[in-house]
């Protein structure tokens, strides 16, 4: 028990430690958390149903997501080649369209939210 705890510990600490380097390292992360901080204040001042606080947790949660595995997708692109390759460019433009669509789809579930 005692080891498996500790396992899960570290797990956790790796995680975080991904979370604070992206988040000292990403632009796009840092207006993430900017906007998350707004949306939960925003939801906060208008007192949400649980409904809503569900579907801003799980939009907030998708987008974070996507930025985070964009974010370690450049980074290993990087690291395979820092030439200019057709391949690299579609990759990274395929992980940067993730991010699009969930950007896209919490703008539209803020507008349900907060009008
Ligand atoms: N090695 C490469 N070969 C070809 N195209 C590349 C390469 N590196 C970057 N690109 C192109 O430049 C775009 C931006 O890539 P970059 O690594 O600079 O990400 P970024 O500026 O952090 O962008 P994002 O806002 O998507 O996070 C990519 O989506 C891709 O179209």
């Amino acid at each position: 028990m005692v080891v498996w705890c500790s396992k899960v510990i570290r797990s956790l600490h790796h995680a975080l430690r991904g979370i604070g380097y992206a988040l000292r390292t990403q632009r796009n992360l840092q207006i993430h958390l900017a906007a998350t901080v707004l949306a939960v204040g925003l939801g906060v001042s208008q007192n949400l149903a649980d409904w809503k606080w569900c579907c801003l947790g799980i939009t907030i949660s998708l987008v974070w997501m996507a930025e985070l595995f964009n974010s370690a997708l450049e980074k290993l692109c990087d690291r395979v080649t820092t030439e200019q390759e057709d391949a690299i460019r579609q990759i990274k433009d395929m992980a940067a369209g993730a991010v699009l669509c969930v950007a896209l789809l919490s703008i539209f579930i803020a507008i349900i939210i907060f009008s």
